[in-house]
């Protein structure tokens, strides 16, 4: 298939990592089908998901016969394929900061609360203990992404234009603060962060009440 193809999303409404990769895509200004698979039914085991991504996680990108899945990889992949308003900095520090932001959402908080860690949670020690747990994961790393981010944001993560870091941070804190009740204020680096991408465009289009699975 040509590189033109048709860029294919598969995502789910409420997946903040799919939420990542829809923002990037509307920053790069790059149209794309979208695919839902509904989580809560099961679809990401069904054998014809699992053969695009044997982990049965969304999101999963497919551009022609190129078919990337974790919303890191898919964010580079599309950063090198489509150069158009780069999703990192060329000056290396801020580089390796919008790098470094990126993975602690990517590895250190998002694993621990994702909704199959919380429900074997709730079912094994109660909903008390899945919202302790939600909590201390979260505001650990909002803490240090807050001291690693306060000396270098602007309107944005790492200055005046929207980065890598803020595709991941911006879900993340607007699922903190809506779904888990976590008082942002406490974060005022991040929170000044999330509402600069609320104003934008391409943010608002990404959001999951915004896409054709919502259940609303
Ligand atoms: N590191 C992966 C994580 C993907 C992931 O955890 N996806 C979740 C939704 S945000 C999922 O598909 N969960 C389905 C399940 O737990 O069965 C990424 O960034 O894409």
């Amino acid at each position: 298939m040509s590189s033109s193809s048709k860029l294919v999303l598969y995502s789910y409404w409420q997946s903040s990592c799919a939420w990542r990769v829809r923002f990037a895509l509307n920053l790069k200004g790059l149209a794309y089908e979208y695919r839902s698979v509904n989580l809560r039914k099961g679809e990401q085991f069904s054998p014809e998901f699992k053969k695009l991504n044997p982990l049965c996680f969304v999101p999963v990108l497919v551009d022609g016969d190129i078919v990337v899945s974790d919303s890191f990889a898919i964010l580079l992949y599309l950063n090198e394929k489509y150069p158009q308003n780069a999703l990192l900095p060329s000056d290396p520090q801020l580089r390796a900061l919008n790098l470094q932001a990126s993975n602690i959402v990517s590895s250190s908080m998002q694993p621990l609360i994702m909704q199959s860690i919380l429900k074997y949670i709730e079912d094994k020690f109660g909903p008390a203990e899945r919202q302790l747990w939600v909590r201390h994961n979260t505001e650990k790393g909002f803490q240090a992404l807050e001291k690693l981010l306060k000396d270098y944001a602007g309107t944005y993560a790492t200055g005046e234009e929207v980065y890598m870091a803020d595709v991941f941070l911006a879900p993340q804190t607007a699922v903190a603060e809506m779904r888990f009740n976590i008082d942002m204020s406490k974060f005022p680096t991040l929170n000044g962060i999330y509402k600069s991408c609320k104003d934008l465009p391409e943010f608002q289009a990404s959001v999951p009440e915004r896409q054709p699975d919502a259940e609303l």
